[in-house]
């Protein structure tokens, strides 16, 4: 692969239930280091584009390429495992867990020793590390021995990043990261998914709309299953078809 090419790549994704088009014709590309929003009305398509991705769903037609390989019809697990991870809209973490121990067993299971993960922490150091280093660059480190159901939900919603950081990926498809956080916090959710490593690629859904001028390079807007424009904000920020379709729709 070389080094312009994009990581992630969508060309020409199509998907409909019954009458209804999800997905149209959608081509987006993430290059090494991108941090772009994914952004419309609601029912624009936004969670299904990122299913389709991961394979959750099966477009009618299309192919995404990670890496430069097809990986259309690869089942999700090898998915992950080629280096696609997400997160969802939903908390899906284990309460009594503390972040450590939740870290340590994600990137156990990545490496195929979770099945011994309850022997002896002994065995596992190089694991630890790992996710202390996880815990470290997410800004959760001082909690990393507290029970899960102890934290602050942005620090809760911070651990689910963490736990797709642990399968090492190429790409982060973030469903609404910021969703359910008070307002002053979720800046600084995208402050930390801002400052991961280049040789990660971020797609966030995000509604908020001063977190997305604020935080993403490139700006996809969907609208009815297609995407509309693909632009820098300062250029998505002028458009008037957007103000038409989505901000005017926002803001009032
Ligand atoms: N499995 C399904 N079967 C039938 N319709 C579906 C299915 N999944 C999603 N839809 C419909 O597809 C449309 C797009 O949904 P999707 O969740 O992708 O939109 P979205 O842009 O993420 O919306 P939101 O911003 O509200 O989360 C919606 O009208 C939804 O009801």
């Amino acid at each position: 692969m070389n080094a312009g090419a994009p990581v992630l790549e969508t060309i020409a994704l199509n998907k409909r239930f019954g009458s209804l088009e999800v997905a149209r014709d959608v081509s987006i590309a993430l290059p090494r280091g991108a941090r772009h929003a994914l952004i419309g009305p609601n029912g624009a398509g936004k969670t299904s584009l990122v299913n389709l991705i991961t394979g959750q769903l099966q477009p009618d037609s299309g192919s995404v390429r990670l890496a430069g390989n097809d990986i259309t019809r690869k089942p999700r697990a090898a998915r992950v495992k080629a280096g696609l991870a997400r997160t969802f809209q939903i908390n899906a973490l284990f309460p009594d867990l503390t972040p450590i121990e939740a870290l340590t067993l994600a990137v156990c299971e990545r490496k195929g020793t979770a099945g011994q993960f309850w022997r002896g922490l002994a065995d596992h150091g190089d694991s630890i590390d790992e996710a202390y280093a996880i815990l470290r660059q997410l800004q959760l480190g001082d909690v990393a021995t507290r029970s899960t159901r102890f934290l602050a939900y942005g620090q809760q919603r911070l651990l689910e990043i963490g736990l797709a950081l642990a399968t090492r990926p190429r790409v982060l498809l973030l469903d609404e990261p910021a969703a359910g956080i008070p307002k002053g916090e979720s800046a600084e959710l995208f402050s930390v998914i801002e400052a991961l490593p280049e040789d990660i690629c971020v797609l966030f859904i995000e509604h908020d709309m001063s977190l997305v001028f604020r935080f993403a390079s490139r700006i996809i807007v969907l609208v009815a299953g297609g995407v509309l424009v693909e632009a820098e904000p300062e250029v998505i920020r002028t458009d008037q078809r957007v103000r038409d379709v989505y901000l005017g729709q926002a803001h009032g």
